[in-house]
């Protein structure tokens, strides 16, 4: 999957502002990003259900939005509201889709009682989609986006409704799905999730920030991590906020996580010895994560 300058906007607005991905074949890409930073947007264009304002896109060697038809047929698509039928019960939901894929009705069966047992949802075949439990609704959404077998599954934000064992699980089939050769394009503000995938964008305000693999993004990352320790975090926090170095402080328990642009690793931790002057903080350097990527990348945005 290819884009160049890939841009969307709705009147004034520009929700994707000139994105440039190189998607491999067989491999989980994420697109993490707040609210709002054109993840949806982009997925749309991706699939063909929304025209670019500019730029190119190339998905399974297709043309989009010209080939966005035959496309169609090979793609899978799961919403954040799953697209569920909640009057419908469980094997009623695929026996549907599976008619509107047009499968035969005996291939349809065949591929429905596969997808029961992949999916755990034997055992609740006659239950209504609106009786489901979150991760139960997850898993039927899972085997609707792939009823047809299609090379490349689109998920936005599929985990927003379920507890972490549910997601974890969750996370396990897609990579069975990645083993079986499938493409998988996840969006996700959740940095547990972006974590798993193979490579990731980082978006924010429609702007592509960084590319590559999380270990790769936390690796390259520019900045100096350090983990204050003593009393007073709120306080020290406010005061830390002040020192122009300081990009951003979170308290983890008790712990107060300074993010900082600074040269080197003792010069981050000497400047905020001498601005806190505060003997009995202790500071250590710590390795950045991938939430302080993600901070650091929306401080680039930051005017
Ligand atoms: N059809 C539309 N008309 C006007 N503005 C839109 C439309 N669709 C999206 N937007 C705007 O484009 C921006 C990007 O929205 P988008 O839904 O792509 O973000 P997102 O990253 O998916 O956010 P979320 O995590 O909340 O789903 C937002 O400011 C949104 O309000």
């Amino acid at each position: 999957m290819l884009t160049r300058g890939l841009s969307k906007r709705f009147g004034e607005l520009v929700a994707v502002d000139n994105i440039d991905l190189d998607i491999q074949a067989r491999e989980i890409y994420g697109f993490l990003g707040p609210n709002g930073s054109g993840k949806t947007t982009a997925i749309r264009m991706l699939c063909g259900l929304l025209t670019p304002s500019a730029g190119s896109v190339r998905v399974l060697e297709l043309d989009i939005p010209g080939d966005a038809e035959r496309l169609r047929r090979r793609i899978g698509y799961m919403t954040q509201a799953f697209s569920l039928y909640d009057d419908l019960s469980v094997e009623e939901n695929l026996g549907f889709l599976a008619r509107i894929h047009g499968l035969p009705r005996y291939q349809g069966g065949r591929r429905i009682e596969e997808l029961l047992d992949r999916y755990t949802l034997r055992g609740m075949r006659a239950r209504r989609a609106a009786d489901m439990s979150g991760g139960q609704r997850q898993r039927l959404a899972l085997a609707a986006a792939t009823l047809h077998s299609p090379d490349l599954l689109f998920l936005d934000e599929p985990t927003s409704a379920v507890d972490p064992e549910n997601r974890r699980d969750f996370w396990e089939k897609l990579f069975d799905l990645v083993d079986e050769g499938k493409t998988i394009l996840v969006s996700t503000h959740y940095m547990d999730e972006a974590e798993r995938c193979h490579q990731l964008a980082i978006l924010d305000t429609g702007r592509l920030r960084r590319q590559g693999s999380p270990a790769q993004l936390m690796a390259e990352l520019d900045r100096r991590v350090v983990e204050v320790r003593g009393h007073n975090l709120r306080q020290v926090k406010s005061r830390a906020l002040q020192i122009p170095e300081v990009e951003s402080a979170a308290q983890q328990g008790m712990q107060l996580r300074v993010l900082m642009n600074a040269q080197s690793a003792g010069s981050a931790i000497d400047i905020l010895r001498n601005s806190l002057a505060d003997a009995d903080l202790e500071m250590v350097l710590a390795r950045p994560s991938l939430e302080d990527v993600f901070v650091a990348s929306t401080q680039d945005a930051a005017p």
